[in-house]
């Protein structure tokens, strides 16, 4: 579904990116780990064209994106969970979450049917729906911001960081609905800092360090990888989750 090959990326005079090739198949949760800085949010950037890569290609089910703008490549059925606070505050929950069926405004009945599976499948979105977005706590934020993005009806959902800022109980909801997305085919590419909790979720694991990919494999093939303590865990080999 999603390629990149031999992609350079970088925000001023040297690279970030230093020739990263990555594969996500259809159906999969693929997720990013490594230690900061380097380059996990820079290749989500790419693939959603919000960063050009100045070599390298990315391709999504067939198609060039990378020479493509953002706004395309959303139209493409490819869209991004910010890592940081993305909701607007003052608006309602059904406001944020209907913003991002902005590119279908024209088609009110797809909207509105998109708008209700939605809030069948999260029920906070339901729940909610005239409360202002800034009255949500950090998980239930999360989950809206989700919603958001799902009402496109995504072929490649990117999360740069899901669990940031959560509590353990607001991180196990998000962490649900990441796998009842994917048991209903939804595909994600995911960057974690909490190795644990992403390679948990994710049916691939890939590692970056230094802007170059340095393992891929199934989830549990990287994080039983011997070379994952001594590269990323400061010595001591991840355990499975609990
Ligand atoms: N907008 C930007 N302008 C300039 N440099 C940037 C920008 N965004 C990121 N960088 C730099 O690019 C490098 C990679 O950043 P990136 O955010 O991709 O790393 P990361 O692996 O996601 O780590 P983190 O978890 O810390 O975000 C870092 O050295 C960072 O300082």
């Amino acid at each position: 579904m999603l390629t990149l090959s031999d992609v350079t990326a970088g925000y001023g005079g040297g690279n970030v990116l230093q020739g990263v090739d990555l594969h996500c198949e259809a159906g999969t949760v693929t997720c990013i780990v490594g230690p900061n800085g380097a380059g996990k949010s820079t290749v989500l950037r790419v693939i959603s064209g919000l960063l050009r890569c100045r070599t390298g290609t990315v391709e999504m089910a067939g198609t060039r994106t990378d020479n493509l703008p953002p706004e395309q490549v959303l139209a493409l059925g490819v869209t991004q969970v910010p890592q940081s606070q993305a909701l607007f505050p003052g608006m309602t929950v059904r406001e944020n979450v209907l913003l991002g069926g902005y590119l279908i405004r024209r088609n009110r009945k797809l909207l509105a049917s998109r708008y209700d599976a939605i809030r069948e499948r999260i029920p906070i979105v339901a729940e909610r729906a005239g409360d202002p977005a800034g009255n949500l706590s950090g998980g239930q934020r999360r989950m809206v911001e989700i919603a958001r993005c799902l009402m496109l009806d995504p072929k490649l959902l990117l999360l740069d960081e899901p669990s940031l800022g959560l509590d353990p109980r607001s991180l196990a909801g998000v962490a649900a609905l990441i796998q009842s997305l994917n048991q209903a085919g939804t595909t994600m590419l995911l960057v974690e800092q909490n190795v644990r909790l992403g390679l948990g979720l994710a049916t691939h694991g890939v590692v970056m360090e230094g802007g170059k990919v340095r393992l891929t494999g199934t989830a549990a093939e990287v994080r039983d990888h011997p070379e994952m303590a001594s590269l990323y865990l400061g010595g001591s080999a991840p355990t499975p989750a609990n």
